[in-house]
């Protein structure tokens, strides 16, 4: 890739015996949104804070913006902004004070800030909330500012760590309005974790990652293509004579538990018509599934990411977020 902004060879971090990132690999285009998508304890973070030079790498290289994440450190900061999973403002101060103190930090010229500051917060619809100490804003709210102080000193990359975690469906789409905006305009390139599936959607292209290694890499839509098709469901009252007729007449192969039946085919919506046609006196329902990015999971780790433990743990999280201020 010649206009890789972000270069990633055999990168490895160990905790003791753990070894949380196993040699992954990869590289991301100037412009691009790219994401890891896997588990909770899968090793997102670990990557994400050894490419913001918060974590060094036990073993492998990582180039952002051209630069060593170990040996060019500063040079690296420059190049990028954070937005991780835990909030880093200071509630105590109002959300303009929180935006001034960063833009000290990477030397953003008065002039340029208080225009920047303007765009920004208009952008996540915090104008007239500028003047307000953080701590009354809700969750969303402080999610939002921290995206525009993220943008603030014009990154190269922002870094993302689980950006919408515990927020509302409403929100978290709100605030992926704003990220695509922002990078379509200055041709920033997103690195983000995520645990979500639909948030992972946002992606040009997703590493899923598991145990700490990349096990696929591509597009969304390529690797829906890896689970082999739409998934229909029928519920019928004569199963094994169903799943005969269906090898029979559609050469289909179907799986079976009890009075379900599960066949795979290209077309879902072409495949139904014909199917209650064929067979329409057995059949009691019939569902279609198009093939989701946790199909995809299940399919190359045989587990599934399951929403409802992720939403517990997101529990877990904000709940110990609102112990610690
Ligand atoms: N500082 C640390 N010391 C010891 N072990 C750690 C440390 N940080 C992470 N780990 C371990 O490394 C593994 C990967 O953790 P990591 O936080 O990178 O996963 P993740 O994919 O980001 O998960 P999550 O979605 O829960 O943040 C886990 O087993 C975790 O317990």
């Amino acid at each position: 890739m010649s206009d890789a902004v972000i270069q990633v060879e055999n990168l490895v971090r160990k905790f003791k015996d753990l070894t949380a990132v196993r040699g992954v690999s990869f590289q991301v285009a100037r412009g691009e949104v790219f994401g890891f998508l896997g588990p909770n304890g899968a090793g997102k973070s670990t990557t994400i804070k050894m490419l913001a030079t918060l974590l060094k790498p036990t073993a492998g290289r990582a180039l952002i913006n051209g630069y060593d994440v170990v040996r060019q450190q500063d040079r690296v900061r420059r190049s990028i902004g954070l937005v991780f999973q835990d909030p880093s403002l200071d509630e105590r101060l109002t959300a303009r004070e929180n935006l001034f103190f960063h833009a000290m930090l990477y030397n953003v010229e008065s002039r340029v800030f208080k225009r920047r500051m303007q765009e920004m917060v208009e952008m996540v619809e915090l104008t007239d909330r500028l003047n307000d100490p953080v701590k009354y804003f809700s969750g969303g709210m402080k999610r939002r500012l921290e995206i525009a102080r993220g943008f603030l000193h014009y990154p190269q990359v922002l870094f993302l760590d689980e950006p919408t975690v515990g927020l509302d469906p409403q929100t978290r789409s709100k605030i992926w309005e704003y990220i695509h905006a922002l990078r379509q305009r200055e041709n920033i390139t997103i690195f983000m974790t995520t645990h979500y599936m639909e948030e992972a959607e946002n992606c040009h292209r997703i590493a899923i990652i598991d145990h700490g290694e990349i096990v696929a890499m591509d597009t969304p839509a390529n690797l829906k293509k890896l689970v082999g098709g739409d998934i229909i469901t029928i519920l019928t009252t004569r199963a094994g004579e169903m799943a005969d007729r269906l090898a029979e007449r559609f050469g289909l192969r179907a799986a079976g538990q009890g009075n379900i039946l599960r066949v795979e085919v290209e077309q879902g919506e072409a495949f139904i018509p014909l199917l209650v046609r064929e067979m329409g006196e057995d059949i009691k329902s019939v569902t279609l599934h198009k093939p989701s990015l946790d199909d995809v999971f299940l399919k190359l780790t045989g587990r599934e990411i399951r929403e409802e433990s992720v939403s517990a743990v997101d529990r877990i999280r904000v709940f110990r977020r609102g112990r610690r201020r």
